[in-house]
């Protein structure tokens, strides 16, 4: 794990309330909670990629350090929100998971817009999921806002005996596409997962003008907004659950 990355604690209590209280004061007030310091910005990334590759699993992982053995399949979109700090900055992560399934492609397709990041899953033990990543790439030439940054990740890397994806291949197709970053994980052994996000969030906000990381954001698309943010002609995301 590179330590440059410091994943922020969503403090909610800060330390108790009671270290922070005046000793004259009620109980009511002794058990009142401090505030978090409020996010700098916020981001959205999206998460794509065929079924059954392990997009939830690595959201998951990255969010509330879970794994789940069987999981359900995704139905349209789910979404999962992190704090991280990164350069200073305290930046309210918003991640859409979307269903690998095609037949949810014209649900997902409308997340895509908002993303500041992408990650782009493909599973190293199956064939057909690094095939389909023409098809992904087509989505995001379409729907995606182009200066979205891009991660390749091969994942299931646990499963090393089942590979049939070479990382050189992961490594050639990412190295075809301008800006695209690439990496292998394991949801399962936790193994590179926090790198994907934070690196990506990191080139994000690398990359942004720095008036807009320095000061408010409130009409920026960055700003902090009520969440989720749903496209309007969608219903709310399906909340899922193992
Ligand atoms: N061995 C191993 N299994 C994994 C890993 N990540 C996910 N899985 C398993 O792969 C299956 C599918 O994982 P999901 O996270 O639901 O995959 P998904 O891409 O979200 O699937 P859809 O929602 O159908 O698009 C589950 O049984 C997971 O437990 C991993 O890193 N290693």
């Amino acid at each position: 794990m590179d330590h440059r990355y410091d994943i922020a604690r969503r403090a909610a209590g800060g330390g108790g309330g009671s270290g922070n209280s005046s000793p004259g004061l009620g109980a009511q007030s002794r058990r009142r909670k401090v505030p978090p310091r409020p996010a700098d910005f916020k981001l959205q990334i999206i998460i794509i990629g065929a079924r059954g590759v392990g997009k939830t699993s690595l959201m998951e992982r990255f969010t509330d350090d879970t794994f789940c053995e069987a999981c359900k399949s995704t139905v349209g979109v789910d979404f999962k929100i992190k704090t991280v700090e990164l350069r200073g900055k305290k930046i309210r992560l918003q991640i859409w998971d979307t269903a690998g399934q095609e037949r949810f492609n014209s649900i997902t397709s409308a997340y895509y817009r908002g993303a500041k990041g992408i990650v782009i899953v493909y599973d190293i033990t199956k064939q057909e999921t690094f095939d389909d990543l023409a098809k992904w790439m087509k989505m995001i030439d379409k729907y995606a806002s182009e200066d979205a940054e891009l991660l390749l990740v091969g994942n299931k890397l646990d499963c090393e005996s089942d590979r049939v994806i070479s990382k050189q291949q992961g490594e050639r197709f990412a190295s075809r596409i301008s800006g695209m970053r690439f990496c292998e994980s394991s949801a399962k052994d936790n193994f590179n997962v926090d790198e994907i996000f934070l690196k990506l969030v990191d080139d994000i906000i690398s990359k942004m003008p720095l008036e807009m990381t320095n000061k408010e954001l409130s009409n920026s698309v960055l700003s902090l907004q009520p969440e989720p943010d749903v496209p309007p002609e969608l219903p709310p995301p399906r909340m899922r659950c193992c």
